[in-house]
């Protein structure tokens, strides 16, 4: 494995970031992380990247650990950070050059490399204009390349994508999925499920600092069933809760909280189990004020895990 992350922890404070996150990711596999916001995954990424040191846990990148080996370890990755990090006064080409020069390179071998990952993002045609000329996407594109300059065999992606055009995020997903074909080993995080559906072969689902789902987008949405059905009831369940787990079809059921509100059924076949699950409800005295079918994707797999919609805030 290219990527060994193992039972990685972070606080700050009192505040629990990243709680025993382990994972592995091969030479060209693309691997998500996705979660909500404050879910993790930067903390996540800086400690891969060795910017940010764990409470606990370790990081090996192609067998180097990356406390006790740090400057050979840190070679191989390439982070792209959120904020970018371009010189709005100088070309792309310049741009390059000043980090390229800050991994070492020089020469003909920086020519080559500035070459080469403006070819990647697709901006070689606009490498001598001035950064601040650049649209947003553009300069995302720009991130993308300073991340890729000293040809790292790891890129930490931490949404490269966020307020990007979506001609720019096209060319974004391409050049990822070029790096991947090359063997460059690549961690995306987004909390698009779309973008980590066509990306990743697999993935985590963080919530809280914490794992609570992976494996391949197919494998994650076989385990959710189907698809969700999501009702919104007036009363507690009681023991309505066991007739709903007992339905034909229904793979497990969330309850969002003890009192009423929102349960959420993962399901194969989800319109029987609606019907079923309305006549168990009525039954029991139940109300319901809400009924939702949902689709079987990621967001239904994250939907059922935590009850709670990928793009809630905490
Ligand atoms: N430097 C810091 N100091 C204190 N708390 C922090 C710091 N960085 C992150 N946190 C907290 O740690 C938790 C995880 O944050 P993190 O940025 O890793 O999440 P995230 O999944 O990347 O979210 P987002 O999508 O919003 O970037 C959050 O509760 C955040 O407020």
């Amino acid at each position: 494995m290219l990527l060994d992350a193992c039972d990685l922890h972070k606080s700050y404070g009192n505040r629990q970031a990243v709680v025993g996150l382990t994972f592995q990711v091969a030479a060209g596999e693309i691997f998500g992380l996705l979660g909500p916001n404050g879910a993790g995954k930067s903390t996540t990424i800086k400690m891969l990247a060795g910017l940010v040191a764990p409470d606990r846990g370790s990081v090996r990148v192609a067998g180097l650990d990356l406390v006790r080996s740090a400057c050979a370890a840190k070679r191989l990755v390439g982070i792209v950070p959120q904020e970018l990090a371009v010189y709005p006064g100088l070309s792309a080409r310049d741009n390059l050059a000043f980090w390229g020069e800050l991994y070492g390179l020089s020469g003909r071998r920086l020519a080559a490399r500035i070459g080469a990952v403006l070819e990647v993002v697709g901006l070689a045609e606009r490498g001598r204009a001035p950064v601040e000329c650049f649209s947003g996407g553009m300069q995302r594109r720009l991130n993308l390349a300073i991340g890729l300059i000293h040809e790292p065999r790891l890129l930490l992606l931490d949404e490269p994508t966020v307020g990007v055009d979506p001609q720019s995020r096209n060319r974004i997903f391409e050049g990822i999925e070029q790096l991947s074909r090359e063997g460059v080993a690549i961690v995306y995080t987004s909390h698009y499920l779309e973008e980590v559906e066509r990306l990743c072969r697999r993935v985590a689902i963080v919530d809280g600092g914490r794992l609570i789902a992976q494996g391949t987008p197919a494998q994650l949405q076989a385990a959710a069933g189907h698809g969700l059905v999501v009702l919104t009831v007036q009363q507690p369940l009681e023991e309505a809760a066991a007739a709903l787990v007992a339905l034909p079809g229904v793979v497990g059921v969330h309850q969002e909280e003890e009192g009423g509100g929102r349960v959420t059924m993962a399901a194969h076949r989800p319109q029987q189990v609606l019907v079923a699950a309305l006549e168990v409800l009525s039954k029991a005295g139940i109300g319901v004020s809400g009924v939702q079918l949902v689709e079987s994707s990621l967001e239904a797999v994250f939907l059922q895990l935590t009850g709670r919609s990928l793009r809630d805030e905490p």
